[in-house]
């Protein structure tokens, strides 16, 4: 256990850095109480037993037994060398936690060990040995975020006690790492490998939380290609990363296993990154939610529209290839991410729609070979794929295509065959009851661990909903820049009757900055809200209106704060004092001026002139 010395600090001379360090963190906590007996009252033990045995000695001594003194004597003595010993012992002990503590200290970044709190366990191998269990408890001010945190620690303490170790548990929310020896087996002695995987399956059950928000990301993680999926039973992080030897993401799962929120949390974090996010949401609903969001250029929800952003995609593959060939080296280029949900029900629907055109294989198989020239080649030029399919007998699940996938998340239960298949053993990847969102996750190379994934609100759902809760959480994780124009899809209006020409239409056409004039349903109802003029038949409709929050509300903007001001110009916006759940509103009507206070969490409609850019 690290413990603080005030004498050290108070003759230390602190650096201008090391006081800066300090200013980071709140104030020391308070000494630590030491768990057991400490060597000094261990070796006052040890000289309180001597001086027994010499008591008892010069008793029996007085009453004529001086041999049985000795007797009693021997003993006790004995007992005082242990004791002693054990004081020799802890205080070796304590020296080896102290620099360690230490060491962890520096590499955290905390002014100095006596703010962390290392509780080492159950010590074994040797005279002074090494802890079996090592918890260490850490200041809240600690950034323990980055994925590869509790391994950088477990670095530490290896090169420290010259011992391997394992995270145990990282519990994020009680700021506690524990780390364990793994050769070191716990439990029955009668191999019992059944029962373990149940025990362990249990174990999971009871560490895994049913629903954990998804976190804003930090600095850190914005400037990083790893995008968090989840939590997994130890509370470390398991994310997809883009910069992996391998590139794609394959999302796995039966109807409400939690695909549809894990593609939308991951859009978002996507979008947060500043990369734009194209969609060909097979389903049409179930991924509108993120149209509006900044970055996602488009959500394609015709098969039309499918079929042109996939294509475009390839050809975007295509000329950065080009790029590439030409000298562009793959580090100055962009990550595209393109999301195609439900890729197999749409493969099979262009196929349909190929057949009944009358037209070749070459055209029914667009979809699949599209999406296998993107598997191979997108990654160098850094456009990735996000597929979900929903049977784990697919054949992107085939061995030829597992190298190209950087990540398989399979959510809910798989049967074993399935599981055998896709992991090579069924045992120990196993979820084991529905929970939504609860996934086997493999990435690279490493073994498939389960894991709780990210809970991300619908932004469509939370705004209908006025869900406050989930609106403040949507607001922290919107990005701050937009860096990518929405796009819509342009093709040329030419009548044909011949099927070949009407196909050639979508691999002709491209994708164009702005909504188009060839607007979704989706758009259309968008622009038919009530115009600030009353009018509500859509001709006449310049522009489109979306739900804020009242915090992201602007001077400038165009706002509808109630039906009585009705449509109105935002003039000010200013905090309320002794209020930070509320902002005052001045505005600018066409009957006249007001002010008034509205909850910064309130959802409002506000309207934007047909500029075409978020
Ligand atoms: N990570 C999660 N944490 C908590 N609840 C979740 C999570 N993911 C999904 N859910 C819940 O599970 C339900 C189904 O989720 P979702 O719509 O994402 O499933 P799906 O696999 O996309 O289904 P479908 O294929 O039918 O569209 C929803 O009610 C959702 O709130």
């Amino acid at each position: 256990m690290a413990r603080h010395d005030p004498a050290d600090t108070a003759a230390g001379e602190a650096a201008p850095e090391s006081a800066a360090t300090e200013s980071r963190f709140a104030a020391r906590p308070p000494e630590p109480t030491m768990k057991g007996f400490t060597p000094a009252a261990l070796v006052a033990s040890a000289v309180a037993t001597v001086v027994l045995g010499l008591a008892l000695w010069v008793i029996l001594a007085v009453l004529g037994e001086p041999g049985l003194g000795v007797l009693f004597m021997l003993p006790v003595l004995g007992c005082a060398a242990w004791l002693y010993v054990v004081s020799v012992r802890r205080r070796k002990r304590d020296a080896v936690i102290d620099e360690l503590a230490t060491a962890l200290a520096d590499h955290l970044g905390v002014p100095d060990a006596s703010y962390l709190e290392v509780d080492a366990r159950q010590w074994q191998d040797g005279w002074v040995g090494v802890p079996h269990v090592l918890n260490v408890q850490y200041p809240t001010e600690v950034d323990d975020t980055a994925a590869d945190w509790a391994a950088g620690m477990v670095e530490v303490v290896h090169g420290q006690l010259e011992h391997q170790y394992v995270v145990g548990r990282h519990n994020i929310r009680g700021r506690r790492l524990t780390l364990r020896d793994p050769t070191r087996a716990s439990g029955s002695l009668a191999p019992d490998p059944a029962g373990r995987a149940e025990r362990a399956r249990d174990a999971v059950r009871r560490a895994l939380p049913e629903k954990i928000d998804r976190p804003v990301p930090t600095q850190a993680d914005l400037a990083s290609w790893l995008i968090p999926l989840g939590v997994d039973a130890t509370g470390t992080r398991v994310g997809w990363n883009l910069a992996g030897p391998q590139g794609h993401l394959l999302v796995l799962g039966r109807s409400g296993s939690g695909k549809r929120v894990l593609l939308t949390g991951i859009a978002v974090e996507i979008a947060a990154r500043g990369w734009p996010v194209w969609v060909v949401d097979h389903r049409r609903v179930d991924l509108l939610g993120v149209r509006d969001w900044p970055n996602v250029q488009i959500v394609a929800s015709t098969l039309d529209d499918q079929i042109v952003v996939l294509n475009q995609a390839w050809r975007e593959m295509e000329g950065r290839v080009a790029l590439v060939e030409n000298g562009t080296s793959r580090s100055e280029l962009e990550p595209l991410v393109v999301v195609v949900h439900h890729f197999r029900e749409f493969a099979g629907a262009v196929a349909d729609s190929a057949h009944r055109s009358g037209l070749g294989a070459g055209s029914a198989s667009l979809a699949l070979d599209r999406v296998t020239d993107l598997l191979r080649h997108g990654r160098q030029v850094n456009v990735f794929l996000v597929l979900s399919i929903q049977r784990a007998d697919d054949p992107l699940l085939r061995e030829e295509n597992r190298d190209d996938l950087g990540a398989v998340v399979a959510l809910g239960r798989l049967d074993g065959k399935a599981a055998s298949a896709l992991w090579g053993s069924a045992a120990n990847a196993d979820p084991a009851e529905h929970v939504p969102g609860r996934a086997t996750i493999q990435t690279g190379d490493a073994p498939p661990v389960v894991v709780q994934c990210y809970w991300t609100p619908d932004p469509r759902e939370a705004r209908r909903g006025n869900d406050e809760q989930e609106l403040y959480m949507l607001d922290a994780l919107r990005p701050n820049l937009v860096t990518h124009p929405v796009l819509h899809v342009r093709r040329s209006r030419a009548l044909t009757d011949n099927p070949e020409a009407a196909w050639r239409l979508n691999l002709d056409a491209d994708l164009a900055e702005g909504y188009g004039p060839a607007a979704s349903l989706a758009d259309w109802s968008r622009a038919r809200t009530p115009s600030p003029s009353g009018g509500t038949d859509g001709t006449d409709a310049t522009g489109w209106s979306e739900m804020i929050m009242v915090s992201q509300v602007q001077p400038g903007n165009l706002v509808r704060l109630d039906d009585d001001t009705g449509w109105v110009v935002v003039e000010q916006v200013d905090p309320v004092e002794n209020d930070g759940t509320s902002l005052r509103i001045h505005w600018r009507g066409n009957h006249g001026a007001g002010t008034q206070v509205v909850s910064r969490t309130r959802a409002v409609r506000i309207r934007h002139l047909n500029d075409g850019i978020y």
